[in-house]
């Protein structure tokens, strides 16, 4: 299988305003709440094709070869991405729809690169996320100590940071 990966993200805009509220801009009524979560008064539809109710946009953040992309390729697809490490250029996203309690979860995950290059890039797709994943690697302390320097950037923004340690 191919990892090779792009700048651009799969199936749309990677713009920094690129988000779930991309909808409305598509004339659809998606009305939004001031915090950016979308409520749709009836089912929109994912660029997937399949019905959604709610939509959220989530970050993964991490250093470099943490495992970000195998994180979100195993949660998207079930599968395990071995082999050869190619580094994320740029930043990436796939969507996955969730039915949770009867209503239909869309999230759109963010894979960022994790090299330092890449900081200005990435830092830009933060500003409307809804939660941000923290990922290290266990087997890494750098990447753990690096982690409160991502912290503090994204604790300006007042978002949900979710620590993930990867073995
Ligand atoms: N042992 C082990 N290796 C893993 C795991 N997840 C990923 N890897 C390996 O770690 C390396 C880096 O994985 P990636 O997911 O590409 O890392 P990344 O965080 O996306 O890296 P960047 O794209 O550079 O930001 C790859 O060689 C993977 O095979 C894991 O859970 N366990």
């Amino acid at each position: 299988m191919s990892r090779k990966k792009a700048v651009k993200g799969k199936g749309g805009s990677n713009t920094p305003s690129s988000s779930p509220n991309s909808d409305k801009e598509k004339g659809k009524k998606v009305p939004a709440q001031s915090n950016g979560v979308v409520h749709p008064s009836r089912p929109s539809l994912s660029s997937s094709g399949e019905f959604y109710d709610i939509a959220f946009k989530v970050m993964l953040v991490g250093d470099s070869g943490v495992g970000k992309t195998c994180l979100l390729v195993r949660f998207k697809d079930g599968a395990f991405l071995a082999g050869s490490f190619i580094s994320t250029v740029g930043i990436d996203f796939r969507n996955k729809v969730l039915s949770i309690d009867g209503v239909r979860v869309k999230l759109q995950i963010w894979d960022t690169a994790g090299q330092e290059r890449f900081r200005s890039v990435t830092h830009a797709y933060y500003r409307d996320a809804h939660a941000l994943l923290l990922l290290y690697d266990v087997t890494n302390k750098a990447s753990f100590d690096n982690i409160k320097y991502r912290t503090a950037e994204v604790q300006q923004q007042q978002q949900m940071c979710i620590l993930i340690q990867h073995f």
